[in-house]
């Protein structure tokens, strides 16, 4: 059986690869590079460079290659960009998802697999936020993983398509045989930027908040890291083609970091004691997400791991290596 896997060549997507690969599954990666790179596809999945959009072209790939299941990831992610462009975000995230989920219905499509955020819950407030809290997403970006949830389970009632929403927290760290990480050039997640401050590629770190209702004053959240996280695509892929209903799974592991915490793991990994400045919050930061993880757990996901400094580690290996690549 064959998978197509949109936006593979991005930081997720590529990691999926890897491991679907590892898995022994074939698989054809639909990119069109607009934040993806070539290279971090391995030479064993097919790379097609074309838009998740584009009907006929996906309606070939399936009747070429036999696709049985599509992995979909591909979609513009950067929230204050959302905010300014709204438009763009709905054209590209659910307008093309939308012809992508109608391809798959047309094609016979089995399984379908979408990367959705925990920014579903916006500023939900629970001390672990469940899949049944009401979803309530508080930017552009948000919502149009939102749309798309609901086209999903819309369309899974009227047709034979069956789905796995898989709502990612905090993703991070990089692939521990060194075959990829996140290599977006001005990502703004904390753990690549602090490890950036560390590597000194940037002057200081700055804390985007102090005054937040948590334990230490800077906001909590729950850091999965990246084959973790794409591990449990397989076990939801496994789910639905063993004839599981449709899902919607958070991925985290159920305990939080904060903003502090995080710096001094760096600090402690890197060995580096970088400048850290205060700042005031950046606007649109929930105090707290941390996922409750029982379903997916239910599912038989076990992480392999889940520990901050090694995180933190992948991720400082990653940044010196994407340095070497540039110096060389
Ligand atoms: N990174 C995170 O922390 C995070 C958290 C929650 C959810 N997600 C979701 O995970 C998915 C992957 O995110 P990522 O961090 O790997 O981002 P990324 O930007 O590295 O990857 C996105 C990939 O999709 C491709 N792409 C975008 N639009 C396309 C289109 N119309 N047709 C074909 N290819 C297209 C890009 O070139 C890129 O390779 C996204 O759907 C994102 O919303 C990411
Ligand atoms: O330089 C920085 C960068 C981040 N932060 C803080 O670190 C925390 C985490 O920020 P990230 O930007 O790493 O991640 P977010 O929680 O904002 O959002 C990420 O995780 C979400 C799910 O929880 C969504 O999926 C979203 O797409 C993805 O960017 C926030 O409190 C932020 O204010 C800093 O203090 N300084």
């Amino acid at each position: 059986m064959t998978v197509l896997v949109t936006g593979g060549a991005g930081y997720i997507g590529s990691h999926m690869v890897l491991e679907l690969i590892d898995a022994g599954e074939q698989v054809i990666v639909l990119d069109d590079l607009s934040t993806g790179f070539r290279w971090s596809v391995p030479p064993a999945a097919t790379l097609v460079i074309g838009d998740a959009g584009d009907q006929a072209l996906v309606s070939r790939l399936i009747d070429e290659h036999g696709i049985d299941s599509i992995l979909h990831f591909a979609a513009k992610i950067v929230v204050p960009e959302s905010v300014a462009d709204p438009l763009a975000y709905y054209l590209n995230n659910v307008v093309k998802s939308r012809a992508l989920i109608e391809t798959a219905v047309a094609k016979g499509i089995k399984s379908f697999i979408f990367s959705s955020t925990a920014t579903v819950y916006g500023n939900a407030g629970a001390s672990l936020l469940s899949e049944d809290l009401p979803v309530a997403p508080i930017n552009p970006y948000g919502r149009t993983k939102v749309m798309t949830e609901w086209m999903l389970e819309d369309t899974c009632k009227a047709h034979g398509l069956r789905y796995a929403v898989l709502r990612y927290f905090n993703v991070a760290g990089a692939d521990p045989k060194g075959r990829s990480g996140q290599s977006t050039p001005r990502a703004t997640h904390l753990i690549k930027v602090a490890a950036q401050v560390a590597l000194g590629r940037q002057l200081y770190f700055e804390v985007l908040g102090t005054d937040y209702d948590t334990p230490d004053g800077t906001c909590v959240r729950d850091y999965v890291q990246v084959n973790d996280l794409a591990h449990a695509h397989l076990v939801a892929l496994r789910h639905l083609r063993e004839g599981g209903e449709s899902i919607v799974l958070n991925c985290g592991y159920g305990h939080g970091a904060s903003v502090l915490d995080v710096i001094k793991v760096v600090k402690e990994v890197s060995g580096v004691d970088f400048e850290v400045r205060i700042s005031p919050r950046r606007g649109g930061d929930p105090a707290r997400l941390v996922a409750k993880v029982d379903r997916i757990r239910g599912l038989g996901w076990q992480p392999k791991y889940d520990n901050l400094a090694d995180i933190v580690a992948q991720a400082l290996r990653w940044e010196r290596f994407l340095a070497d690549r540039k110096a060389a």
